[in-house]
């Protein structure tokens, strides 16, 4: 059973590191994969705004990039009140490298958390 808990608390974790000179606005990540090995990830911005990076591509790159591809959960956090929302971008590379899992999005300290799926978050989403 997946401790989705453990997950979001590892998220809201993962936003200390969050490099955010320019928004001031902290995200953390933290993906799953099946053989129970976690992959954190926190936003980077860069002064060329557009080379900045989210949290969950981070998590997901940083876990493709170790060779794990079957990802079960991604956890996501940010300094919000209520659960935050990925941007479009991280909808469409979350359906390709993690399309069955279950995706769990909290606020700042896990104390509003809501469950879904990545065919949920975008919808028809491009696929080749
Ligand atoms: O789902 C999201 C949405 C935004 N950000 C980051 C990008 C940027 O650093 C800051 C403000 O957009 O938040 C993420 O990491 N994940
Ligand atoms: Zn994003």
């Amino acid at each position: 059973m997946i401790d989705e808990k453990r997950l979001v608390e590892k998220a809201v974790a993962a936003m200390k590191n969050a490099y955010v000179p320019y928004s001031r606005f902290r995200v953390g990540a933290c993906a799953l994969a099946s053989d129970g090995s976690e992959f954190t990830g926190c936003n980077i911005e860069n002064a060329s705004y557009g080379l900045t990076i989210c949290a969950e591509r981070v998590a997901l790159y940083k876990a493709y990039s170790e060779g794990k591809r079957d990802i079960v959960a991604l956890a996501v956090a940010a300094e919000v009140e209520e659960p935050v929302s990925p941007c479009g971008a991280c909808r469409q590379v979350i359906l390709e490298l993690a399309g069955n899992a279950v995706v769990i999005l909290s606020n700042r300290d896990g104390s509003r958390v809501m469950r879904t799926t990545p065919g949920e978050l975008l919808p028809y989403g491009f696929k080749l």
